[in-house]
């Protein structure tokens, strides 16, 4: 039988998703904990391993050379690749919101907001009825305000800590983001069995926690 492989984000998602497949009784090799490889053969489970950057993940399951994944769902909003989302994990716990500097408003004439996430970004404000200039960033998404780039930001929170240091505030909360199981339509259909057995095992170790 042909080995499952497995789309998993490097991370800060990394060790928690590791915990949990532990968790659900799959024997992971040490190379799980302290390694720089990238792709890790699991053959006592038949299974392999790709780490990958969290944005990608999505693209190697639409794609076909992983079977499975393990996203935020931050990721599945912005790359809307064509995958299932099998479960929710809950594990990293997040949310996207807009953020900005306090007791500021947006610029009316085309304001600017700087993210990671320019698709989520766009349809919330289309959604809310305002035109405003994307400006992709990729890290440090906090900056932006601050220098003057842009009104505002459309990042993740956690703790909060992040704006807080930068003297930011929250201004609106656009979705609430944990970790998915995703599945590859065409493996879902032909390695069905094992799919749902390892949708089962994980199931069963899911921790639901109260969402801030
Ligand atoms: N501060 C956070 N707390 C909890 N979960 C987070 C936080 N930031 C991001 N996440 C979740 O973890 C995922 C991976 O985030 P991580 O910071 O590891 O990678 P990244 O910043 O997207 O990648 P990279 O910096 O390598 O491009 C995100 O897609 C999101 O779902
Ligand atoms: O609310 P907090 O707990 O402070 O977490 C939020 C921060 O975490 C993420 O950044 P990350 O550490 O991934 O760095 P990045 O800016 O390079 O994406 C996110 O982009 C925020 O900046």
């Amino acid at each position: 039988m042909k080995e499952l492989t497995i789309a998993m984000p490097k991370g800060r998602i990394f060790e928690e998703a590791v915990v949990m497949l532990k968790q659900a009784g799959y024997k992971l090799p040490p190379e799980f904990d302290d390694s720089r490889k990238l792709i890790i053969e699991v053959p006592e489970e038949n299974l392999r391993f790709i780490l990958a950057k969290p944005m990608d993940v999505p693209t190697y399951v639409e794609h076909g050379v992983a079977d499975l994944g393990i996203a935020g769902k931050d990721v599945m909003l912005e790359e809307e690749r064509d995958v299932y989302e099998l479960l929710d994990l809950h594990i990293s716990h997040c949310y996207l919101a807009v953020a900005g500097l306090p007791n500021t408003t947006m610029n009316e004439v085309a304001p600017r907001i700087a993210t990671k996430y320019p698709n989520v970004a766009s349809s919330y404000f289309r959604e809310q009825g305002e035109q405003v200039e994307i400006i992709k960033l990729n890290g440090s998404i906090e900056i932006a305000p601050i220098i003057g780039l842009t009104d505002r930001i459309v990042d993740i929170v956690s703790t909060g800590q992040t704006l807080k240091d930068n003297g930011l505030v929250e201004y609106e909360r656009i979705v609430d983001i944990t970790s998915r199981l995703i599945v590859n339509p065409v493996s879902y259909r032909i390695q069905h069995e094992r799919i749902q057995e390892m949708v089962d095992r994980l199931g069963q170790v899911i921790s639901v926690k109260p969402v801030k």
